[in-house]
């Protein structure tokens, strides 16, 4: 930020405490981002989301936290930035497979474009950090997928999608009713497939999420 700039009000949504947590220690004291949480899911992180932007002036929406990655795409402990952000359950399910509500036509949409120039300068800066990121469509879910035969079904039907949470397109939404952009980050604790809890990395993701946070306040500054 030089002089003539003014700072960037940008609202953390995380969905736990311990993810909040993360995120401040990242941005360090008096750093002016406010940081909520937000609940578990999309119903919640949207309705979180409308309340505050509803409360105070706001330039810039961001939910952040730790999420599942895709096979090949983003391991245990990297950090996917979202190039897009997709509703990746939200339709139906036909004897052909899953139709979006896009293919529906009901007058909507589930894919939410991202802030790219912010993502990209973001994705710059972790890489000059040596730190493991990847640029992807973060899914949106209300399960978290638990079984191989899923995750498969997910990776073909959104080309290239990198990791998986279940708030993103909550906030999103809520962005997107007071005309804002959005962004979503997160790092990852566990690979999506087979249900194994006992493997999530929470620890070392949170950790990551700390280190991406640290990069985001030198990027908008
Ligand atoms: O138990 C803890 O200490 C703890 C600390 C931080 C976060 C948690 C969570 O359980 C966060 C739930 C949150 O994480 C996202 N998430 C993580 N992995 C996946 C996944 O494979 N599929 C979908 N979502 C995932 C999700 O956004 C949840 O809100 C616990």
């Amino acid at each position: 930020m030089n002089e003539k700039q003014k700072p960037l009000r940008c609202l953390i949504v995380t969905s736990v405490a311990a993810e909040k947590e993360a995120v401040e220690r990242g941005f360090g004291r008096d750093s002016g981002i406010t940081v909520i949480t937000g609940g578990v899911g999309q119903a919640a992180a949207a309705a979180s989301t409308a309340r505050e932007l509803a409360q105070a002036s706001y330039d810039l929406v961001i939910c952040a936290g730790i999420a599942g990655g895709f096979s090949g795409q983003a391991g245990v402990g990297s950090i996917v930035v979202a190039d897009r952000i997709i509703a990746a359950d939200l339709g139906t399910e036909s004897a052909e497979g899953f139709i979006s509500i896009d293919h529906l036509q009901l007058g909507t949409t589930a894919v939410i474009e991202t802030e790219h120039m912010l993502s990209r300068r973001l994705v710059t800066r972790l890489r000059e950090k040596q730190l493991p990121v990847h640029s992807g469509p973060i899914l949106t879910l209300s399960t978290v997928t638990g079984t191989a035969e899923s995750a498969r079904v997910l990776a073909q039907r959104v080309d290239g999608a990198a990791a998986e949470g279940m708030e993103g397109y909550g906030v999103a939404v809520a962005a997107a009713q007071f005309a804002l952009p959005v962004m979503e980050i997160r790092t990852i604790s566990n690979l999506v497939g087979p249900r194994d809890r006992d493997a999530w990395r929470i620890k070392e993701a949170l950790a990551v999420l700390e280190q991406a946070s640290a990069a985001f306040m030198e990027v908008i500054k």
